[in-house]
């Protein structure tokens, strides 16, 4: 039941959301260049996405960030003052001072709780900036590029690449930033308060040595983190899995088994993040040796120095505060790192996602439909195949005047669908041409070709919407009686009567909830309804019995009057009365002509027919 590769999943047990095989995709060498691209592309990218007003708020919270991380770092200063004035009995001085110590770090405080609050809102901004630009860019990949994606594995790409940007983003604006203005201010006030050399020096020693151990735990922790992460993914992974198959078990009664096999999967994942947590705490351990030795080292110095009459006691309590002080911003900054590494681990995946072509970069022919009648439709030496190991079209030469109908039929894989996606430009063809009207396709825009072709394809897919909005897809601006003309052709008023919310049904994740016939007919009536130039048929009533498909001939009749139209068909009956037919034999076009002369001439065509009669006497396969 287990998937082979589960897809990673972002529950992860500290709220961390690395996606594991993401993670594994950078080698840890070329870290800096993928630093250097992030960049870049933080740049290019997401930042031109945001909008100006957005910008300048973003201006705006580092501008108050930097404000509240000064007031931090001078604060002391003030505490230092007010001991020092106590210490000569200057007491309203001391007062002076300790109400400013009392309003820098309020103040402070106050900053960064309403940074963050302003900070959330302008990352959603962003956040929501680059769901619709990758999104944008994801459904107008390569049809080719979709169908050699899992399921689920785009949007996860998209989720986890946005999810990314958003950790990269909060780590520069709430940690780094702050980082490097409290460090510039406790340098300052070091060098003006004129602290001697030796504590100075093991105040940096020990901020370095608490940096460098927490930097090195991180990246202890980080394979524990991942594999943790993985786990937790395969035991999702497995739940889903039972979810999407719940049907089966419930046939084979299998709940307890498959329950064991979740208890499992989670049990491995509850192990590999009690390893982690164990490889936190002890760094935590080594982290709070290091500060004890640290606060104990420059305290007793610090009471030396004021011993020795070398330092006021003023700067005794400087020390103390900054010892205590600096751990914060040291420790936010290994976690800065840690989520710059699990962003761009994160965003890896996005941002070739992102630089991938998209259909029309591949497909730059700009040219617009001239006229709007029927649509001539020529092919010329047709040769594609989804892998150039394998030929499926060898050189199809077809045509289909303007207004006219062409059947296409043949053998399953004989290569007929594939003639259809090629004539909606849903691939490139490898050899020869079609042509539109006299216009190469190829020099189309996809837009333009698109508005004019309708397609009822052999498996319809439907929006999770109601029944009214995805019919109206076809045509958004078209009226209730358009509508209702368009589903009386294809018998879909029937199907609607029955339903006790009519055209407000919602009709389920894909269309699941209607049967294949129906599903047909909503496909029937929205090509119907797109007015087009040239109606594409793949199978279109191959769902439906045969006298709901007889009924459905005579609507299709009356919307294909005038549409030169292409039909695909297996049930030679439903195709008899085509102006041509056309049989179709391992990527080639073998006999053609009007399906009298066809069954005269005793071909291909009248072997199919007399196989069909064999199979159903009442007529070829009706
Ligand atoms: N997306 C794809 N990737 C790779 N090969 C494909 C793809 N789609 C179809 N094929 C292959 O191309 C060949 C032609 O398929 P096509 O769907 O055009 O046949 P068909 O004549 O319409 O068949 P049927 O009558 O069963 O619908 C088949 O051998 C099929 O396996």
């Amino acid at each position: 039941m287990r998937p082979p590769q589960p897809a990673p999943d972002g529950a992860t047990g500290d709220g961390a959301s690395p996606s594991s095989d993401a993670g594994n995709s950078i080698p840890e060498g070329a870290r800096r260049r993928h630093f250097r691209d992030a960049w870049a592309q933080l740049r290019q990218g997401p930042w031109r996405d945001i909008s100006p007003a957005g910008r300048r708020r973003l201006v705006l919270v580092a501008a108050l960030v930097a404000l509240g991380a000064a007031l931090q770092g001078f604060a002391p200063l003030a505490l230092t003052s007010a001991v020092d004035g106590l210490a000569a009995g200057q007491a309203t001085g001391a007062a002076l001072a300790a109400a400013a110590y009392a309003a820098m770090a309020g103040l402070s405080r106050a900053l960064r709780q309403g940074v963050s609050l302003i900070h959330g809102e302008v990352a959603r901004g962003l956040e929501r900036d680059l769901y619709r630009g990758s999104y944008a860019h994801a459904i107008a990949l390569p049809h080719s590029l979709h169908l050699g994606r899992r399921a689920g594995e785009l949007a996860r790409t998209v989720t986890d690449g946005v999810r990314g940007w958003r950790r990269m983003l909060d780590a520069v604006v709430l940690t780094g930033l702050p980082f490097l203005v409290e460090m510039g201010t406790v340098a300052t006030v070091l060098a003006v308060a004129a602290v001697p050399p030796t504590l100075a020096g093991v105040l940096l020693l020990f901020v370095l040595a608490y940096g460098w151990a927490f930097h090195r735990g991180i990246l202890g922790q980080r394979e524990g983190f991942r594999a943790a992460a993985r786990a937790d993914a395969e035991a999702q992974g497995v739940a889903a899995d039972a979810l999407a198959n719940q049907e089966t078990v419930k046939l084979f009664a299998r709940e307890p088994l498959v329950g064991q096999r979740i208890g499992e999967a989670f049990t491995r994942g509850g192990t590999a993040w009690q390893a982690y947590n164990r490889a936190v705490a002890r760094n935590g351990l080594a982290l709070s040796a290091i500060f004890a030795l640290a606060l104990g080292a420059t305290l007793l110095l610090a009471v030396r120095e004021v011993a020795a009459g070398r330092m006021t006691p003023g700067g005794f309590v400087l020390v103390n505060a900054y010892v205590l002080q600096v751990v914060g911003p040291v420790e936010r900054l290994g976690g800065m790192a840690r989520e710059m590494v699990q962003g761009l681990d994160l965003t890896a995946r996005l941002r070739e996602l992102m630089d991938e072509p998209d259909e029309l970069a591949l497909s730059p022919g700009g040219r617009d439909l001239p006229g709007s009648g029927p649509l001539a439709v020529r092919i010329e030496g047709l040769r594609f195949g989804y892998d150039p190991r394998r030929p499926v079209l060898r050189g199809v030469d077809l045509d289909i005047p303007a207004g006219r109908s062409l059947a296409v039929v043949g053998r399953s894989g004989s290569g007929k669908s594939t003639l259809a996606r090629l004539l909606c430009g849903l691939y490139r063809p490898d050899g020869g041409t079609i042509r539109m009207d006299g216009v190469a396709v190829a020099d189309l825009s996809l837009a333009a070709l698109r508005e004019a072709v309708a397609v009822v394809p052999q498996d319809t897919v439907l929006f999770h919407d109601t029944l009214r909005a995805n019919l109206l897809f076809a045509r958004p601006g078209a009226g209730e009686e358009e509508m209702l003309r368009a589903a009386r052709l294809a018998g879909l008023e029937g199907v609607v009567a029955t339903l006790p919310d009519g055209w407000e049904t919602v009709v389920g994740e894909r269309g699941l909830r209607l049967s294949g016939g129906e599903k047909q007919r909503v496909a029937i009536a929205r090509a119907v309804l797109k007015r087009p130039r040239l109606l594409l048929l793949d199978e279109a009533t191959s769902s439906l019995d045969t006298r709901t498909e007889r009924a459905i001939q005579s609507g299709l009749e009356a919307a294909a009057r005038g549409v030169t139209t292409l039909v695909i068909a297996h049930r030679l009956s439903t195709v008899r009365d085509a102006d041509e037919i056309a049989v179709m034999e391992e990527g080639r076009i073998v006999e053609r002509g009007r399906h009298g002369a066809l069954l005269a001439a005793g071909g291909a065509y009248a072997a199919l027919w007399r196989a069909q009669e064999v199979e159903s006497p009442a007529g070829a396969g009706g």
